[in-house]
């Protein structure tokens, strides 16, 4: 099937790193309600030449299912911001997020049939259910555990996140999940307003998990991706 004749409705998920204080939590456990604490561990996989990240698409397994992150289109839903709202979006980003086994697998195929990487056997149930990885040539390259403690506040749709990642990094995510082509406008709005009450200031984007475990772990990974321009 050609990907332009998929018909899988996907969301979008925005999202505003943040640097917890002690201030910022305090302000979060009175306002808002903690959905609780869970914990995932999550394996991140590329081909060993990074075609997939270098795309920005992040393929993972967490509690046994499979994800696939790949970046929006740059414009869309973010013409004609105003000041505030263009600042809000700088801070942000925005993934596509995509759950079907099959639509990964069509994703992932079309961007490595150029690097002649897919091989085109057929999956034999005695190979083991994960044998397109090899067929692939897809590799773990990251492999950690978060523990998740995770607030809503009375803000529609928002959802905030405290993460403690088992290498020793915290982070905190504000994050609205909108379907595809919808209201960027408004998911950037809510998290400027969300950022504003939990005393959140700062105009540079907050490191995620993986830019911290790459430049820990695979510093040559790391440095490909921060010269491509995708961290
Ligand atoms: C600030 C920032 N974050 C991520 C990226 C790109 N990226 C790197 S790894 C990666 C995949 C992991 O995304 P992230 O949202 O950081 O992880 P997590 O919070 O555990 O996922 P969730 O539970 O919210 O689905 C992305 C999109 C980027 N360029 N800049």
């Amino acid at each position: 099937m050609n990907l332009t004749m998929s018909l899988f409705q996907m969301s979008v998920e925005v999202e505003r790193k943040f640097l917890c204080s002690a201030d910022t939590l305090k302000t979060l456990e009175e306002m808002g309600v903690c959905a609780g604490q869970r914990q995932f561990h999550d394996q991140y996989f590329d081909t060993p030449k990074f075609d997939l990240t270098l795309r920005d698409m992040w393929l993972r397994k967490r509690k046994g299912c499979w994800e696939l992150k790949c970046p929006t289109a740059a414009s869309n839903g973010t013409t004609e911001l105003s000041g505030e709202q263009s600042e809000a979006a700088a801070l942000c980003t925005r993934y596509k997020e995509i759950t079907d086994l099959a639509e990964i697998h069509l994703r992932v195929k079309e961007v490595l049939k150029d690097s002649c990487e897919v091989r085109e056997t057929e999956t034999s149930s005695s190979e083991g259910e994960e044998s397109w990885l090899s067929n692939m040539n897809l590799v773990c390259f990251a492999d950690f555990t978060t523990v998740r403690r995770s607030f809503t506040l009375e803000e529609d749709g928002v959802q905030i996140d405290l993460d403690q990642a088992d290498f020793g990094y915290h982070v905190g995510e504000i994050e609205v999940l909108i379907p595809e082509g919808g209201d960027v406008k408004s998911a950037l709005e809510k998290i400027r307003n969300t950022a504003q009450k939990l005393g959140i200031t700062g105009d540079h984007k907050v490191e995620g998990k993986m830019n911290v475990y790459l430049k820990r772990n695979h510093p040559q990974h790391y440095a490909k991706l921060l010269s491509a321009h995708v961290l």
